[in-house]
């Protein structure tokens, strides 16, 4: 019910119910009549009837215990029974599409009163839509099939679909030609690494982690090799489907056996005695959306050494969930391929060239990856922010303690930090053709993805030492800082672990040192 057509009360009134049996409270100016709710508050009912709650404005109190949300809720909703004569509620929750104006919560070019050299005004009005549609169509079904486990909604992909947003987050390209993007806001030929950017910064901000790959994490990843080096009968066929949301592909390379060390794998590809098939044997596994795939761009080991394939659902394929840390909407399976055979015209690339299919895909990748980080971090920031202004210790506000200044300062720098170096590489892919990428920018993308998961870790650890218990609560307050820290880890080891990322930017920039170069 709107607020002006709450019946008014004056405090004097309120006060008077203050019994176990008619007890009332005020929150954020509203009357809530919780005489019968009182045994069923998962709080407990002490709490309820202590003198400076009963009949008084718990406002304070509530709010260093409850999220807002646990006021959106349509069964706490009816025990609002009316409002503080001449107030207004001031406190408010989302508010879907709109910018927050906490502090770092926004990329300085959203944030007013900034500047940014690389945004245009196009950008900003791609961003407005993107938010807005992400928080009101993936925001809620994010956080459901985080809970149920269940595989994203298909109504959400189909909605994404309608608007081309699968084919843009496969980045600026041919696959974008003669599509409208975003109900038309920009066309294939504006489209450039920064939409793509806010586009995985939008999706990152509103879905939890394991829904966030659920989503078609497989597609970012498996898709390019299909789209770069698939013959041109693969792609008509293959690609349409996928980027219309109607059939799933997903990238299949590590294997119990190796991750990094691609040249360890052990699924092998054999061609048939006619020379028209591949006859694949192995097995694959931490496949992100393999569980409900139906294509499967996988790295074999064959005569000529590694070769990428794609490879259909069909006789021989099977794949079973592997239960992660994070839910299992995202669909991470072991895949057993048993004589699955498969048309060489299914070859993505030169036989025996899969490494460097693999290594051009491996930057965009990345970059992808180095987006979701720098904005999951700003995500924490806000809690962080939020829960230390509003919860009280020793009478003052938590960020009235020097260390947890000191922690917000840590996660602020590391924040600003990674945004600021990826605008520059993203400036830089806008500037480079991709075959110059692969050349110039395989090292930075390693150092940046490094480096911001290990700034997310950092963030993650720290978080957790702010919100004490409820960092590691599944719900309530924390229940934010307890989803990223238990799944962060994710982020550090997807598109290659941390420490050899790292390691491959310093070899990287070694292949350039200048040989007359001298102290
Ligand atoms: C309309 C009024 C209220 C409603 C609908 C409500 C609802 C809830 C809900 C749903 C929870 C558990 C969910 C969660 O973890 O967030 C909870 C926990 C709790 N509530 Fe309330 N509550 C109300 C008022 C209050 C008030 C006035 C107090 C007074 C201090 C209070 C104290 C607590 C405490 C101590 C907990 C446990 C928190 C924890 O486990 O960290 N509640 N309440």
């Amino acid at each position: 019910m709107a607020s002006q057509q709450l019946k008014q009360f004056s405090r004097e009134e309120v006060a008077k119910h203050n019994t176990p049996d008619d007890l009332w409270v005020i929150i954020d100016a509203k009357v809530y009549n919780i005489s019968r709710f009182k045994a069923m508050h998962p709080g407990g009912l002490s709490v309820l009837l202590d003198d400076e709650i009963a009949g008084q404005d718990a406002t304070e109190a509530f709010f260093s215990l409850h999220r807002y949300e646990v006021l959106e809720k349509p069964q706490y909703q009816r025990l609002v029974i009316g409002i503080i004569e001449g107030e207004k509620p001031a406190i408010h929750g989302r508010i879907a599409g709109e910018l927050s104006k906490v502090p770092y919560a926004e990329p300085t070019w959203l944030t007013a009163g900034y500047h940014s050299p690389y945004y245009t005004e196009n950008h900003r009005q791609f961003q407005k839509a993107v938010r807005k549609f992400f928080d009101e169509v993936v925001y809620y079904d994010s956080i459901d099939r985080e809970a149920d486990g269940k595989r994203p909604s298909q109504s959400v992909i189909d909605q994404m679909a309608a608007l081309n947003m699968h084919a843009m987050r496969m980045g600026p390209g041919k696959h974008l030609q003669s599509r409208v993007l975003m109900n038309g806001l920009v066309t294939p030929e504006q489209f450039d690494y920064f939409h793509e950017l806010i586009i995985t910064q939008e999706f990152a901000r509103s879905s939890l982690r394991g829904y966030g790959d659920g989503l078609l994490g497989g597609k970012v990843i498996g898709l390019p090799p299909v789209l770069n080096f698939g013959s041109e009968e693969l792609r008509a066929r293959v690609v349409p489907e996928v980027l219309a949301g109607k059939k799933f592909i997903c990238l299949a390379i590590s294997e119990a056996h190796a991750g990094s060390d691609v040249m360890g794998l052990q699924t092998t590809a054999v061609k048939s005695e006619d020379g028209k098939e591949w006859i694949i044997n192995g097995s694959k596994k931490w496949i992100t959306n393999g569980t409900f795939a139906d294509y499967f761009t996988i790295g074999c080991k064959t005569e000529d050494g590694f070769t990428v394939i794609l490879v259909e659902r069909g006789p021989g394929v099977e794949t079973k969930q592997i239960k992660t840390s994070y839910s299992t909407t995202a669909g991470t399976a072991y895949i057993t391929f048993d004589n699955v055979r498969v048309p060489v015209g299914n070859t993505l690339g030169e036989e025996g060239g899969g490494i460097f299919v693999m290594l051009s895909n491996f930057n965009h990748e990345r970059w992808v990856m180095c987006c979701a980080s720098a904005r999951s971090q700003r995500s924490i920031i806000e809690e962080c922010l939020k829960w230390t202004t509003q919860r009280k210790v020793f009478g003052k506000p938590l960020h009235s303690q020097a260390v947890i200044r000191a922690k917000l300062a840590g996660m602020m720098s590391r924040a600003e930090s990674v945004q600021s170096w990826l605008e520059n590489i993203t400036y830089q892919m806008c500037n480079m053709s991709y075959k110059q990428q692969a050349g110039k920018l395989a090292g930075p993308i390693a150092l940046l993805k490094s480096y911001s998961t290990s700034c997310g870790q950092d963030t993650a650890r720290d978080a957790v030492q702010v919100f004490g218990g409820r960092g590691i609560t599944q719900s309530g307050m924390g229940k934010f800082i307890e989803h990223y820290h238990r799944t962060i880890p994710f982020d550090s080891l997807l598109g290659g672990a941390e420490d050899v990322l790292a390691d491959l930017g310093v070899r990287q920039a070694l292949r350039g040192m200048p040989k007359d170069a001298r102290l």
